[in-house]
């Protein structure tokens, strides 16, 4: 039987291997493949990629618009794959709430700020509406909003009405797909801290997806979606220097799934040249990559100087335990499950993007954003 205790500790997303394959005229596109994502209960976390990387195929299937051809997504406590229509009116009415792009989708515009957060109060049934749309307006900062129509307030109040709107009916977890799409850099600010602030307040957990990459610097945590899977994340968290100032800290880490694949940044199979199979080393504390050039052997992946820039990336070939080429199967970018995954893990992979290639032992790649923020 399942604990209160555990029902805490449950993520409230939880995505196994997700597979979504698209079928037109006799072509097939794999939208998402094999995508793995858990979130915790009350985080806020941001989804980046490239256009066609499956941020949107993913947020259908989590809102319960789209059904997945393959593996699961759990929502907080309820499985996707497996609601039936009644099911999935309860989870879109009390479950999960929606932030979409355009106003046109969140608002209706002949109604004001008040009447469109009261109108998912008057489909759920709900008792005290006045309170609770007060309550709401509070929260969002928007209430000299409350008697005006979506065309009478700014992109950034009628996307804080979305906000509330959302909110209304206390979901666990709250979706917004591209919600600052159509803002400026400071009303996107404004909107992202809204829904930082709605998440530390209400506890709800937050799942933006988005184009931009500077959502990064509101959140917690990034991760980053490429060819329909989960590829990199990054996790930022505030830190004293010697003198006691805050500083920002963000590390990016790569995405080890369950049968120890993990993609190389796009940047890190550049600086290399890395292409079609590169060379693994487990080191005693980190995963060391090498391009696959002449002159190395399995017990000297480096080369006697440390091949292909990674000199000095503790890579010291005596220390080498295993030396192997991992073919990628798929395409360059992605290695292998060539390594055991657990001695892999064991090893401290998990952090391994920014450790083993190009700088000290599986430390993950680190950013200080002191200042003006993200100066990578
Ligand atoms: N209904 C559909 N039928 C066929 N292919 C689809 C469908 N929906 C999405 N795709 C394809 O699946 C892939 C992922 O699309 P998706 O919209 O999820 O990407 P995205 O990351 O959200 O892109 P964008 O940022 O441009 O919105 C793309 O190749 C897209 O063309």
């Amino acid at each position: 039987m399942t604990t209160t205790t555990e029902q805490a500790r449950e993520p409230d997303i939880l995505c196994h291997g997700l597979v979504r394959i698209f079928s037109t005229e006799g072509v097939e596109v794999q939208a998402l493949q094999g995508l793995d994502l858990r979130v915790e209960r009350g985080d806020v976390v941001a989804i980046v990629g490239a256009s066609g990387s499956g941020k949107s195929t993913l947020l259908s299937i989590l809102s319960g618009l789209d059904r997945p051809t393959g593996g699961s997504a759990v929502v907080a406590g309820t499985d996707i794959g497996a609601m039936s229509r009644a099911d999935r009116v309860r989870y879109q009415r009390h479950t999960v709430g929606f932030v979409w792009q355009q106003t046109s989708r969140n608002l209706l515009p002949y109604l004001t700020a008040a009447e469109n957060i009261a109108v998912p109060l008057v489909l759920s049934g709900a008792k005290a509406r006045t309170e609770r749309v007060e309550e709401l307006l509070g929260l969002l900062g928007i209430e000299h909003c409350r008697d005006r129509r979506p065309e009478q307030m700014s992109g950034g109040e009628q996307q804080r009405t979305a906000i509330a709107v959302a909110l209304a009916n206390s979901p666990r977890v709250l979706l917004a797909d591209e919600p600052t799409g159509e803002l400026d850099d400071a009303t996107s600010a404004e909107v992202l801290e809204a829904l930082r602030g709605a998440s530390e307040r209400l506890g709800v957990t937050v799942l933006i997806v988005t184009h931009d990459p500077t959502v990064s610097e509101h959140v917690r945590r990034t991760v980053q979606i490429r060819d329909g899977r989960t590829s990199t994340e990054v996790l930022r968290r505030t830190e004293r220097d010697d003198s006691g100032a805050e500083v920002h800290v963000a590390e990016e880490f790569a995405v080890l799934d369950r049968t120890g694949r993990l993609q190389l940044p796009e940047d890190f199979v550049s600086a290399l040249d890395l292409r079609e199979r590169v060379r693994l080393a487990l080191e005693t504390d980190h995963v060391g990559v090498w391009p696959d050039g002449a002159g190395r052997t399995a017990s000297d992946p480096a080369g006697a100087t440390g091949a292909g820039g990674s000199s000095g990336a503790g890579g010291d070939a005596e220390q080498a335990r295993t030396g192997r080429a991992a073919g990628d199967a798929e395409r360059a970018g992605t290695v292998g499950a060539t390594g055991d995954p657990d001695a892999l893990r064991s090893a401290g992979a998990t952090s391994a993007a920014g450790g083993s290639t190009a700088a000290s032992a599986a430390r993950p790649r680190r950013r200080d954003l002191r200042g003006e923020g993200n100066d990578d």
